[in-house]
């Protein structure tokens, strides 16, 4: 008996009850991709037509859609467990979606910085260029990162002063050039900026390495995030303290801030994800849970506002469920979720606040509608329920 969770970071299923609070009110990213799939605007070179996704539809992810949405398919009958959640935390971020599915919502407010040039405060600015040894900074505002690199990369490499910037998340991101700036030293950066920042409460820091030159720059999969640890202990604690196995697949580690994170494996891209998802499915124990985060629906696609590559991301990752059915041992859960939303239709290059799909399945899960949860603590509290833990502060299981 197993546990597996995979995290579509960013696929959500149609805007959230307190969207108005986010301006996110008719965000869907999920919705806009059929739409948009539909009319032939998420047609490329690698795909085209309307979406294409027969494993998700078996297990309900349209029938999950539809219910939310008020357009209820009629009679249908699916091989997943399936239904959305709200968010209860009051970020539409990546820890706080996290965390809460894994049974602590984040209740209390990030520190934000305001949507000014510049963002940063001078104190903050000046503590990093005396601390990290550097002839300045760049940026200091509100961008898209890769927007940013574009914009400044040539100016970085001249100057050596690396770019800095954050977005609606609480987050302080350093993009600097892998060679010219160097990786060891954008990370020791990182770390500087981490202390200067704990005590504006900001959620993470991230380093955001890129190779090239002449504006013409790519992202490169070193990034790394340095997240504050969850405020009380998760699913993931529960597991390691009482002897269970937890591999954590892609950014899993970072964002538990590798409090209980077991096992990191890491790997650059969903299909490669998935691969090691799969790898590890062959080598958990009774007992384990395996937890992978497919981020490229977020930062390639989401943020990017590329309606074709999330079309296309979803087309990939649904051609590997049979795979993933196959692999699974009498007994084994499997729980497909996301984290937030990031609608690639939407103005901006945020994240949206959405609620986020729960489509449970196993050789041994019931099937049927599990309706809309209140808060993403569910998932976590099914998974303690599965693996036998004591139950978890939050949330209420959907598997009986
Ligand atoms: O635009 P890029 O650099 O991808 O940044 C995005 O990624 C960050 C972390 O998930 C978000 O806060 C958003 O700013
Ligand atoms: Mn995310
Ligand atoms: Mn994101």
């Amino acid at each position: 008996m197993r546990a597996v969770l995979i995290v579509l970071d960013s696929f959500g299923l149609g805007a959230a009850r307190d969207a108005e609070a986010f301006g996110d009110v008719g965000a869907d990213t999920f919705g806009h991709i059929i739409e948009a799939a539909a009319a032939g605007r998420a047609d490329s070179p690698e795909r085209s037509g309307p979406l294409n996704l027969p494993n998700l539809t078996k297990l309900g992810l349209f029938a999950a859609h539809g219910d939310y949405a008020g357009q209820p398919s009629e009679g249908g009958k699916f091989e997943g467990l399936y239904g959305v959640a709200q968010e209860l935390s009051k970020g539409k971020d990546t820890p706080s979606g996290h965390w809460e599915m894994a049974g602590v919502p984040v209740l209390f407010d990030w520190g934000y910085f305001p949507k000014t040039v510049p963002c940063f405060p001078k104190d903050l600015t000046d503590a990093l260029i005396d601390r990290g040894n550097l002839p300045g900074i760049l940026g200091s505002c509100h961008a898209s990162g890769t927007e940013i690199i574009e914009r400044l990369g040539d100016e970085h490499m001249k100057t050596g002063k690396p770019i800095i910037y954050t977005s609606a998340d609480s987050v302080f991101q350093i993009a600097a050039h892998e060679e010219t700036f160097g990786l060891d030293r954008l990370y020791a950066l990182c770390d500087i900026a981490r202390e200067l920042v704990d005590p504006l409460g900001i959620g993470r820091v991230i380093a955001r390495p890129f190779v090239g030159d002449n504006g013409e720059f790519t992202r490169t999969s070193n990034r790394k995030d340095l997240a504050v640890l969850p405020p009380s202990l998760t699913l993931l604690d529960k597991l390691s303290k009482s002897g269970h196995q937890v591999i954590s697949i892609g950014k899993i580690g970072d964002i538990f801030a590798h409090q209980g994170t077991g096992e990191i494996v890491k790997a650059a891209g969903n299909m490669a994800l998935m691969d090691a998802t799969l790898e590890a499915m062959k080598r958990a124990e009774d007992g384990s849970l395996i937890f992978t985060n497919l981020v490229d629906f977020d930062q390639s696609f989401g943020h990017r506002r590329n309606i074709a590559g999330y079309a296309q991301a979803l087309e990939e990752f649904d051609a590997r469920l049979p795979e993933l059915r196959a692999s699974l041992k009498r007994g084994d859960l499997v729980i497909l979720t996301a984290d937030h939303g990031c609608d690639p239709t939407w103005p901006g290059t945020d994240h949206t606040r959405e609620v986020v799909p729960i489509i449970a399945f196993g050789p041994e899960i019931p099937a049927g509608p599990i309706g809309e949860r209140e808060t993403f603590a569910d998932i976590g509290q099914s998974i303690a329920e599965h693996l036998g833990l004591t139950p978890l502060d939050n949330g209420t299981g959907f598997l009986n």
